[in-house]
């Protein structure tokens, strides 16, 4: 079935809105040295851009990698670490999860309980979109990027089943 594809944000919606995520983040790590955690691969674009914003120095770039939704638009409820970090690596350490979007909930309150049984000396969430209307597990976005409505949306590193990850700006799919 074709897809519709409605513009959501703009490409200079995003980039402002990267800009102003790295700021606070500027503002919040001076010289506390972050690790910085992608979650893949929803985040790629998104975490690339705003390492690239940030001034403040950060001590590691790491990749995780979970996956819930598979070939759907629904998820699937059961959160797989398919990638996880090095034995270590963030123990005692600042560490700025990066998510490029928190629906459900679930696959970010995975990640945090897995990262927080590394014993980071603190943990902070960075997600670019928040979809709170279908949150089923609680979930604080400590920097947040634009909260928007229940649609299923794709581009800047967001899938469908793959597909339209490379798109610049972010859109919602209507059937
Ligand atoms: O809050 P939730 O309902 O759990 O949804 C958010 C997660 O879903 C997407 O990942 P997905 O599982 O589709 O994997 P992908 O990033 O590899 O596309 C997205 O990148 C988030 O990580
Ligand atoms: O709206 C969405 N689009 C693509 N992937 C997603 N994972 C959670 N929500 C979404």
């Amino acid at each position: 079935m074709n897809k519709k594809l409605v513009p959501l944000i703009s490409q200079s919606e995003i980039a402002a809105t990267v800009q102003r995520l790295a700021r606070e983040l500027d503002r919040d790590y001076q010289n506390r040295f972050p690790i910085v955690i992608g979650v893949l691969k929803g985040s790629f674009i998104f975490l690339a851009d705003l390492i690239r914003q940030m001034q403040t120095p950060i001590c590691n770039v790491e990749l995780i990698r979970l996956s819930s939704y598979g070939c759907s638009t629904t998820s699937s409820g059961e959160v797989k670490m398919l990638m996880g970090l090095t034995e270590g690596v963030i123990n005692n350490k600042d560490v700025i999860l990066v998510e490029d979007i928190v629906d459900t909930g679930l696959s970010t309150s995975k990640a945090i309980e897995i990262l927080k049984a590394d014993n980071p000396s603190s943990l902070k969430l960075c997600a670019l979109l928040d979809k709170p209307s279908r949150r089923k597990v609680q979930v604080e976005i400590d920097y947040l990027g634009i909260e928007i409505p229940d649609r299923f949306i794709v581009g800047y590193g967001i899938d469908m089943d793959e597909k339209y990850r490379q798109l610049p700006a972010i859109y919602a799919i209507e059937e």
